[in-house]
């Protein structure tokens, strides 16, 4: 389970105390997720989601919390991180940069209908829009420059015709970030991982978007087609889900039209975004961080989305 760090009760009162929030009624260790350590929190004022910062660097955390807060005043979904008496969001505990949310209704939908991507496509827009006047600037963290450094990390673990796929899918993605074309893409604050298990839904209501700490300013087509990835993939096969992505694609778009380099630009993305998860894959399967992460995904699946998306270019 995704507890690397344990937190004792005391860390937790102390916690609690701080930030004015009640009483301790219950802590949880959460299982599932690989980055970071996670709790349920409940106290006498309500459930909360305690996170230790396992990799993020209490320089880099502001900028997610922050930008969580933002949204979350924009009228989108997400955790709003709690602050003490004096505003202060990012805190320690147990030694670890960690930050207390809201916790959010609903469960994850792991096997999305099209009203599920349509609903995700149109709240990614409205965040997008709700993200434009956002004043904190981060890069994101895991794009082209951490690729760069990650590839030849990973490549001595590949066979032949992995590293040629690998290797020629970056120098592409190169070549396509250096064109007027990419130049002229709207970005702005984009998540970066809005991955099936990372929205939360109650019946067929979205209640939620989470886990931000892959965020980063990127452009917004690289949000979308990270998105189209996961939710529009058979998982099984790898393979494109044309009614899921029209139905993402379609309320993405009633919310924010794509513009000429957005639609020139969508293959070119989604080859971008499933580039990103087979190498941080790669990178989770071979170089694992001690004992701690006990089931990293699986790289391969993104090796075959890849394929299909040089194969089977998709068009808005
Ligand atoms: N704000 C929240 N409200 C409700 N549940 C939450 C919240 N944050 C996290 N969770 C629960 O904790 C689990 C793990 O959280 P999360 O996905 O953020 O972990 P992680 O290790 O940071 O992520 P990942 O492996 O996806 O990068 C989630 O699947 C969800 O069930
Ligand atoms: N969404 C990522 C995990 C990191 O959040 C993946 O599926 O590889």
């Amino acid at each position: 389970m995704a507890v690397f760090t344990e937190v004792s009760k005391k860390d937790a009162r102390e916690v609690l105390r701080r930030l004015q929030i009640g009483e301790l009624v219950e802590l949880r260790g959460i299982e599932g997720g690989i980055e970071n350590t996670n709790y349920f929190l409940t106290s006498t004022q309500g459930e909360f989601v305690l996170t230790l910062f396992e990799r993020l660097t209490a320089e880099q955390l502001p900028f997610y919390l922050h930008l969580m807060k933002h949204l979350a005043h924009g009228g989108i979904p997400v955790p709003e991180p709690r602050g003490d008496k004096y505003g202060e969001i990012l805190h320690t505990v147990a030694g670890k940069p960690a930050a207390v949310v809201s916790k959010l209704r609903g469960k994850s939908q792991l096997a999305p209908e099209p009203v599920h991507c349509a609903a995700v496509g149109a709240m990614l827009a409205r965040m997008h829009l709700v993200g434009r006047d956002y004043d904190r600037h981060q890069p994101n963290l895991r794009g082209l420059p951490w690729w760069n450094e990650t590839v030849p990390v990973v490549l001595p673990h590949l066979d032949a015709a992995q590293a040629a796929l690998l290797q020629s899918e970056l120098a592409y993605q190169n070549h396509v970030a250096a064109s007027s074309t990419y130049a002229a893409l709207p970005r702005g604050p984009v998540h970066a991982d809005l991955f099936r298990d990372n929205v939360m839904f109650a019946e067929d209501t979205l209640t939620g978007f989470f886990d931000f700490y892959f965020a980063g300013v990127d452009t917004w087509l690289f949000d979308l087609a990270v998105c189209l990835n996961d939710w529009c993939i058979d998982l099984p096969t790898g393979a494109h889900h044309a009614e899921r992505a029209a139905a993402m694609l379609t309320a993405y778009q009633s919310v924010r039209q794509l513009t000429a380099a957005e639609r020139e630009l969508l293959p070119a993305m989604l080859r971008a975004g499933a580039l990103r998860f087979w190498i941080s894959r790669l990178w989770d399967f071979y170089l694992p961080r001690e004992a701690s992460m006990l089931k990293p995904h699986d790289p391969t699946h993104f090796e075959r989305v890849l394929q299909g998306r040089i194969a089977n270019p998709v068009h808005a």
